[in-house]
């Protein structure tokens, strides 16, 4: 970390300081204390007032943090500190105590900074309301993609356009994951103990494998790039534990990557009514898109708007340093309204469009089958999947070798679109197939058209 330099407009500082409160000091806590200390003068020169770190929240007193703070500054008692702050960073984590943390901050007139979207996605209109009603702000940049600004320029700087689609890699975990299984043959446990060990897991990683963090955050970027209030349980969620080896080299074969991916798009119902589609699932990528080269824990997103067109947004997704830099970025901004009044545009939640179930959505399958190697086989599947009007793109077959002697083999189907229900109801029917030993693998292709 560099050292402090004094900013140019130093003499113009308004003489009462900002206080601001860290509550929690993990991994990202550390990076924000860290950056409030040695930055503070560029920082003061920025917000046009002195921030003062008033308090630390800890879980417990006593161990060593190898940080340049003065040890006086840590307290277990959250709740007393965020009563004497103006404005408070929440990086604890997680649904409570961080909720009630932040709504007393709140009722004390402190504005609010926090990376958690657990909690964004699970009671984000409780905060938006409490935040508007006590004239403060909150703001939560790190809480998607990482250091990426992502949801200033969704909130702000496309405020003006209409945004189509959402369309990205936004868990640094299972892309690290995803990533060594591809590029190494790495087994799925190891990668997952080394993002941890990198610190780019959630406390809990089932959140990340499961694609609990990834439907939060896409709950999150569906809400503000349509104007529509959409939580974690409307967000289909499929996490990365049922991807083998097997899945992974059947999409190398293909010339594809398996990736995690988050979709938020706008889509229109029966009766012709807007609706939105919100889903996080891992999906085969031809090896030519672009999110297809996004490597380890780096993030990537599309936004797709009707003037400004297509926009990609790059970088670091997880992270202590990265994500204390999008915090940082946050604290200066609602420490500068603490300076010179005023609060940032709060939630927009006009539109409320309906969510589209699952069932609706329309995609493209890859599914492979482990099936008898004899005539009419191929006839008969091809029949199962036009029966359930699912049309068929590519069909591939390889004989495999089994001690028995009996022939079998694998085939690959590659649909085009169909919605998840014809999908869902072909799979059933293959499986019943006595020709059918499995349907070992059906995974969505996206990035046709991006
Ligand atoms: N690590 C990352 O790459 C990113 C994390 N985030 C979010 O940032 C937040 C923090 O994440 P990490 O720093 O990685 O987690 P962490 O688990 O390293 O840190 C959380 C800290 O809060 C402390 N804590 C828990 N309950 C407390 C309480 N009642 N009072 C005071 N301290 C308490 C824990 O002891 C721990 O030290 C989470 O919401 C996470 O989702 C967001 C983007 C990236
Ligand atoms: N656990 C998350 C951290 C950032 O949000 C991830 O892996 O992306
Ligand atoms: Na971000």
């Amino acid at each position: 970390m560099g050292a402090d330099r004094a900013g140019p407009t130093e003499g113009t500082l308004a003489v009462e300081p900002v206080k601001v409160a860290l509550l929690g000091c993990g991994v990202v806590g550390t990076e924000v204390a860290r950056l409030l200390t040695t930055q503070s003068g560029e920082l003061a020169s920025r917000v046009g007032a002195p921030l003062e770190l008033v308090g630390i929240a800890v879980r417990r007193l006593g161990r060593d943090r190898d940080l340049p703070v003065d040890p006086s500054l840590f307290t277990t008692d959250a709740e007393e500190l965020v009563t004497r702050a103006d404005v408070v960073v929440e990086v604890i984590g997680g649904i409570e105590p961080a909720r009630s943390l932040v709504l007393r901050a709140f009722a004390h007139g402190a504005s609010v900074v926090t990376a958690n979207k657990a909690l964004l996605a699970a009671d984000g209109p409780t905060l938006y309301e409490a935040a508007a009603e006590n004239g403060v702000d909150l703001y939560y940049e790190a809480s998607v993609a990482g250091a990426i600004p992502l949801l200033r320029p969704l909130k702000e700087s496309l405020a003006g356009d209409r945004v189509t689609r959402v369309l990205g890699i936004v868990n640094g975990t299972t892309n690290y994951v995803l990533d060594q299984m591809d590029t190494t043959g790495m087994g799925f446990a190891e990668a997952v103990e080394q993002a941890q060990a990198l610190g780019y897991a959630e406390a809990d990683p089932t959140a990340d494998v499961e694609g609990f963090d990834a439907a939060a955050k896409a709950a999150i970027l569906a809400s503000l790039a349509f104007h529509t209030r959409v939580s974690l349980d409307d967000v289909h969620r499929e996490g990365i534990t049922e991807v083998s080896a097997a899945d992974v080299r059947a999409a190398q074969l293909q010339g594809c990557v398996v990736k995690l991916l988050a979709i938020c798009e706008r889509g229109v119902d029966a009766a012709g009514d807007e609706t939105v589609s919100v889903r996080v699932h891992p999906a085969m990528l031809p090896r030519a898109h672009q999110l297809a080269g996004v490597r380890g824990a780096f993030n990537a997103v599309y936004v797709e708007a009707e003037s400004a067109g297509q926009l990609m947004f790059y970088g670091p997704g997880a992270g202590g340093q990265p994500t204390a830099s999008a915090v940082m970025g946050d604290v200066v901004a609602v420490a500068r309204h603490k300076v010179v009044g005023g609060r940032g545009p709060g939630e927009s939640a006009y539109a409320q469009l309906a969510v589209q179930p699952m069932a609706e959505t329309v995609t493209r399958y890859h599914v492979r089958l482990d099936v008898a190697d004899k005539p009419g086989v191929l006839a008969q599947v091809a029949g199962v999947f036009a029966q359930h009007g699912v049309s068929i793109e590519a069909v591939q077959q390889r004989q495999v070798t089994t001690g028995d002697g009996a022939g079998r083999a694998v085939l690959v189907v590659v649909t085009h679109s169909a919605t998840d229900a014809a999908l869902a109801a072909t799979v059933e029917e293959l499986e019943d197939l006595e020709i059918v030993d499995s349907v070992a693998g059906v995974l969505r292709v996206e990035g046709g058209d991006a």
